[in-house]
């Protein structure tokens, strides 16, 4: 089937990327979220991102404005039923996504795809709650979306092969790679990143090194873009705990336990960039290490 609407639910960090990347890919874009300064937030740094691609030569002006034109924000979420394709990326709480997609199936086109840009929940539960688990599936982006080459593609039990194949198209068609993923907790990329992640916390909380020393030593000495410090602020530490829960509750192995300092740092609100605070402190003029 041909996508030419995409709805995005849930306007944070990963749903503006969301949005940014499929306008500039030619579909029109319904962009809801539950409070409107997350929409204002959203649009805005979608212009500023838009601007830089273009300020540097990767888009053309027109294209620019084209893409900014094809974002429709809004408050109502069943103006998102209206879509081909609707990707949730909403807070990783499963709860959450189940009363959206709840919410959502009186008004859905039964042609509609669904999917969730979920970082591990099962695709099969989410599908299950749901009248149709043959057209739902994981979409599932990595941050910064603009950038980022892959997108995993995780079909849950019920998946069929036009949904699959739909998908696929739609992730060629922004240019990026569709890597296929089996429905087990947080899938390939989070599987490996994650604990890794959580090991850096733990790496801290018995002092073997300090923030700045980790960060360092698995930038220069395993050649990572951003320390797992740095890169758990960045993708945020509500979004990582949620993550290593899912990994730890599903799996039932407990080397999977969350560090308890992670913990720590999500009960203070000390969510990482999104709250300008965690490993790092970003409230002055550069980043600050908080231990
Ligand atoms: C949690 C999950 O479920 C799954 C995940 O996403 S896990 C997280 C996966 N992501 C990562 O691991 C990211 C690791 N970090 C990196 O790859 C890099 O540090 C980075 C790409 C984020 C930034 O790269 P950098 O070289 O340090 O900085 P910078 O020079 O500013 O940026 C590189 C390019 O990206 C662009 N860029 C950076 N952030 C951007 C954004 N949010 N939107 C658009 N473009 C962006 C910059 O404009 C720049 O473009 P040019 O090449 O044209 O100059
Ligand atoms: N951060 C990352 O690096 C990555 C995250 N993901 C996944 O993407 C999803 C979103 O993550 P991310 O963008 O980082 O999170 P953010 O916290 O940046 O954004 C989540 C947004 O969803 C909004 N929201 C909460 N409840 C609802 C609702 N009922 N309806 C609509 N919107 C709602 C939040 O509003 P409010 O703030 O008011 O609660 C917020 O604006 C998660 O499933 C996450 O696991 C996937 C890949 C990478």
């Amino acid at each position: 089937m041909d996508i030419e609407k995409v709805g995005v639910i849930g306007a944070g960090q990963m749903g503006n990327g969301i949005a940014h990347v499929m306008a500039l890919a030619g579909y029109d874009v319904v962009l809801s979220d539950v409070k409107q300064e997350a929409l204002d937030g959203a649009m805005e740094t979608i212009r500023a991102n838009l601007s830089r691609q273009s300020s540097r030569g990767k888009i053309t002006e027109d294209e620019m404005n084209a893409a900014l034109k094809r974002i429709r924000t809004t408050l109502k979420l069943p103006e998102i039923g209206l879509t081909d394709l609707v990707i949730e990326a909403a807070t990783e709480r499963e709860t959450i996504k189940h009363a959206i997609f709840e919410d959502l199936l009186p008004h859905l086109q039964p042609h509609t795809i669904l999917t969730s840009n979920t970082s591990s929940i099962s695709i099969t539960r989410l599908a299950s709650r749901t009248d149709r688990p043959e057209r739902f599936m994981g979409f599932h982006f990595m941050n910064p979306v603009p950038v980022m080459q892959l997108v995993e593609l995780i079909r849950g039990i019920a998946t069929d092969e036009p949904t699959f194949a739909a998908c696929k198209a739609v992730v060629d068609k922004l240019g990026k790679t569709a890597a296929s993923a089996e429905d087990f907790p947080a899938f390939i990329v989070n599987r490996i990143l994650m604990p890794m992640i959580n090991e850096a916390v733990y790496t801290l909380y018995e002092g073997v090194g300090n923030v700045r020393s980790i960060d360092q030593s698995m930038k220069l000495g395993a050649n990572h873009p951003m320390g797992p410090l740095e890169l758990a602020d960045f993708i945020g530490l509500d979004t990582c705990l949620a993550i290593m829960n899912v990994l730890h509750d599903g799996l039932a192995d407990t080397k999977y336990r969350p560090c308890p300092l992670l913990t720590k740092y999500v009960e203070a609100g000390w969510l990482g960039r999104k709250t300008d605070r965690g490993f790092y402190d970003y409230r002055g003029e550069e980043p600050v290490p908080t231990r």
